[in-house]
């Protein structure tokens, strides 16, 4: 039954990025498949598929289907696995082709068709297999955000999900397979290296293909067997940094800088939330984990996607867990007790920043700063300490625990 599989390219990327034109260029290429096309737009009105009909005049080869009023990685989750489960089974076309709305989140789509979904009635693994995660990223606007310290998307739209566009098009740079730098007509030959340079340290793994108005080779997107989920669970730069933290010097190359600061004492809260809610425009991403002094009892998380950041209690320390959970952790993943603490445990920082054109020491210095002094913490009740870092019932292990 496996070899008899569908597969599927799933489209990702912002409003405007320029997926249906993706769409329509591959619809219209010589490759030779029957494609089947699921297009999810926010809309009212579904123009996008309009536009697709309009646009693939190929005797009725493909099959549209559209959803309108909700994003696939959510809301419509459910009904998008009843389409293509209707279309399974007609089963008259070989490949499946998925154009996400720009607000769907690129990781619970993956799910669905490499996973099932719960509550649904059609298992998607049975007739689908999810073959390549395509991200289209515009060239233009992240062009214009670099010269403007603007956001890197400007959609109004926010999903289901409450996290804003910058987070989500960050999620979908750092989930995907292949990464269509579209819109280069825009954006001298330049500009495209150094987004490129971003690009990459975003998100290491990732094939890069420079397209205008989505002139894609079909073979870069359809059937290159590129998907595996552990990998795009893994492939995010932060966590490349995090984990392979053996260079703490700067990495740096056309202006992109990164680096990830380390620290075993904790920040004064009022400090880094300042700090935090401060940083420079140049920065693209920050994410990693802190510890907050009066908060012995979890780890801070930090995310900063574009110019909105989030910071608060996301992880838990090994040092919280009971003896008998945390030998296991220490069974399997020798090394992590070596920078076992006495009294703290595996408490400390580890932030990664990436951006462009801007100097790490300044930064480095002012989180120094946040840092408690010698006297803080020898001599202060850390507990009287104002908490700035709002609770949330979300626990997870800390980043460094991974
Ligand atoms: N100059 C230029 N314009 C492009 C390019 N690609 C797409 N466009 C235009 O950009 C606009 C948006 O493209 P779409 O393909 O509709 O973008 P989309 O990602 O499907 O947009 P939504 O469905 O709204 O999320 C259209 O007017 C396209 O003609 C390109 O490479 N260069």
């Amino acid at each position: 039954m496996t070899d008899e599989r569908i597969p599927v390219t799933v489209l990702s990327g912002s409003l405007g990025a320029g997926k249906t034109t993706v769409l329509n260029h591959v619809l219209t290429a010589d490759h030779g498949l029957e494609v089947a096309v699921v297009v999810n737009d926010m809309g009212d009105v579904n123009v996008d598929a309009e536009h697709v009909t309009q646009q693939s005049d190929l005797g009725g080869e493909e099959e549209i289907i559209e959803m309108s009023n909700g994003c696939i990685c959510c809301r419509l989750r459910g009904d998008m696995l009843d389409e293509v489960g209707r279309l399974a089974d007609r089963r008259e076309f070989d490949y499946l082709l998925v154009e996400s709305s720009g607000i769907s989140e690129p990781v619970p789509v993956a799910q669905t068709f490499a996973m099932g979904f719960e509550d649904a009635d059609f298992d998607p693994t049975d007739t689908y297999e999810l073959d390549t995660m395509v991200t289209v990223v515009n060239a233009h606007s992240f062009w214009e955000s670099f010269d403007s310290g603007e956001a890197l998307v400007s959609e109004a739209l926010s999903g289901d999900s409450g996290r804003v566009p910058e987070e989500v098009l960050l999620d979908q740079i750092e989930f995907c397979d292949v990464l269509l730098l579209n819109k280069c007509d825009l954006v001298p030959d330049e500009a495209i290296a150094e987004i490129e340079t971003v690009l990459e340290r975003l998100q290491p793994r990732a094939k890069f293909v420079r397209t205008e108005f989505g002139d894609v080779d079909p073979d870069e997107i359809l059937g290159t067997g590129r998907f595996d989920f552990q990998a795009a669970s893994n492939s995010a730069g932060w966590k490349h940094e995090l984990q392979h933290d053996h260079h703490h010097d700067p990495q740096e190359e056309h202006g992109v800088t990164s680096f990830v600061y380390e620290r075993d004492r904790p920040f004064h809260p009022g400090r880094i939330a300042g700090l935090l809610s401060d940083l420079p425009d140049e920065l693209i991403r920050a994410k990693g984990f802190f510890w907050s002094a009066g908060r012995e009892d979890v780890a801070m998380g930090v995310d900063k996607a574009g110019t909105s950041v989030r910071a608060g209690p996301s992880g838990q320390w090994l040092a919280t867990l009971p003896e008998a959970e945390r030998e296991q952790y220490f069974a399997a993943r020798p090394g992590l007790e070596e920078d076992w603490d006495e009294e703290w445990g595996d408490r400390m920082t580890r932030l990664v920043f990436i951006g462009r054109e801007f100097d790490e020491e300044p930064l480095i210095d002012r989180l120094d700063e946040c840092v408690l002094t010698d006297a803080e913490f020898e001599d202060d009740d850390w507990s009287t300490y104002a908490d700035p870092f709002e609770p949330e019932d979300r626990r997870e292990l800390a980043l460094a625990n991974e």
